[in-house]
């Protein structure tokens, strides 16, 4: 098979780990016969720094002809403060693409059961799926402004019934052909947009009856997801919760280093990224972690090429050298053998 792939590596750890998956999947190819061509394109703080626009349009059209995109990730304090923000290229191009389902599977590798700073017998079993809802709420919502010459500010939050019927439904079906269990996060008992989630995620509900459901405030799911993370199996939320249940997720999984994300539209085209950001604090060290992004490259070859046996062998792989002792240094593998970001790639590359 033939593939074409857009790659925007971004800033900070982005162009480093992109490296990487970029390395796995030459050897994908060559393992099991595909031809996978990439094109990188700017995004971010360094489109910023080329084109004085952190989504410049050669990046979109090269997107349009892409089969799928793969990214790093974008910002930094160079950056921030200026007028132009690494991050609304991001969102511009989840926008754009009208990338509304954010998968964030969240799983545990036996080897890294005791890596988390969670007791071993929490985070035992751990398996779920964040659905994040990715192109409205806050971060989107107009207005979005200082007034009152800065004595004030407001930021917006809206969704339209059709955008919450979109997700819920995605999140019924990721559901459906998982352990049958989902919890919709909201917070119902003071925002009114959480009523209307809620009433939707009931109404669809019927379409589901195998599915159970419940409701879940995100203050106490914020909770439960770290002292229960194996009563979940499928969370469903709108934009900013998923943000930040995701991020903390990551601790049950010991590093926010090897969580992958795939970003969906109705049309089937993909944006696949880690979850973190650009980590500047450890940029051009060749110490990040590659495997959330090299685990994005898998679910890459799952959602949108549909090789399945592929996308497992990067899996199985990435397994493999874990449970070999090897780490990097963001995961706390007792007695296991520290390597850079290029070691732990040829790794996973030779495991293969
Ligand atoms: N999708 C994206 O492009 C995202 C971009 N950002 C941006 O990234 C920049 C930095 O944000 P932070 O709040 O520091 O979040 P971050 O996710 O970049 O880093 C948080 C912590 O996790 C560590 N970390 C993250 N990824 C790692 C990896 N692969 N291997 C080892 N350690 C890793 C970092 O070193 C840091 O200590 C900001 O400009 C932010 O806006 C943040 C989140 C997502
Ligand atoms: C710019 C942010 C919305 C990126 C982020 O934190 C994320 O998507 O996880
Ligand atoms: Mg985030």
């Amino acid at each position: 098979m033939e593939k074409h792939i857009v790659t925007l590596p971004g800033d900070g750890i982005g162009p480093e780990i992109m490296q990487s998956a970029e390395a796995v999947l030459k050897a994908v190819g060559e393992k099991f016969s595909h031809q996978f061509t990439t094109e990188s394109h700017a995004i971010g703080g360094n489109a910023i720094d080329q084109f004085n626009d952190p989504l410049p349009e050669q990046t979109i059209e090269a997107c349009e002809a892409a089969d799928a995109i793969l990214l790093g990730a974008v910002g930094g304090p160079k950056w921030a403060g200026g007028q132009l923000r690494p991050e609304q290229g991001l969102l511009k191009i989840r926008k754009h693409f009208n990338l509304f389902a954010n998968l964030r599977p969240v799983t545990i590798f036996n080897s890294l059961e005791s890596s988390s700073p969670l007791k071993q017998s929490i985070v035992h079993g751990s398996d779920l799926m964040i659905v994040r809802e990715l192109t409205s709420g806050l971060y989107f919502g107009q207005p979005s402004e200082r007034r009152d010459g800065g004595q004030s500010v407001v930021d917006t939050l809206t969704y339209t019934r059709g955008e919450i019927e979109r997700i819920v439904r995605k999140a019924f079906d990721t559901a459906s052909v998982r352990r049958k269990h989902l919890t919709s996060v909201d917070k119902a008992n003071v925002l009114e947009s959480s009523r209307m989630w809620r009433e939707i995620v009931n109404e669809i509900s019927t379409e589901y009856p195998d599915v159970t459901v419940e409701h879940e405030l995100v203050d106490a799911a914020a909770m439960k997801l770290i002292t229960n993370p194996s009563y979940f199996d499928v969370i469903v939320t709108e934009n900013l919760f998923g943000d930040i249940l995701s991020d903390e997720a990551s601790v049950i999984t010991g590093s926010l280093g090897v969580l992958p994300s795939a970003s969906i539209n109705d049309k089937g085209l993909g944006l696949f990224e880690p979850i973190h950001g650009s980590a500047p604090d450890i940029a051009n060290e060749n110490k990040a972690n590659p495997i959330g992004m090299i685990l994005s490259a898998a679910m890459m070859l799952r959602y949108s090429f549909g090789m399945n046996e592929e996308s497992a062998a990067i899996e199985k792989a990435v397994e493999e050298v874990l449970a070999a002792g090897y780490k990097t240094s963001d995961l706390n593998i007792e007695n296991g053998t520290n390597l850079t970001t290029t070691e732990m790639t040829e790794k996973i590359i030779s495991s293969l």
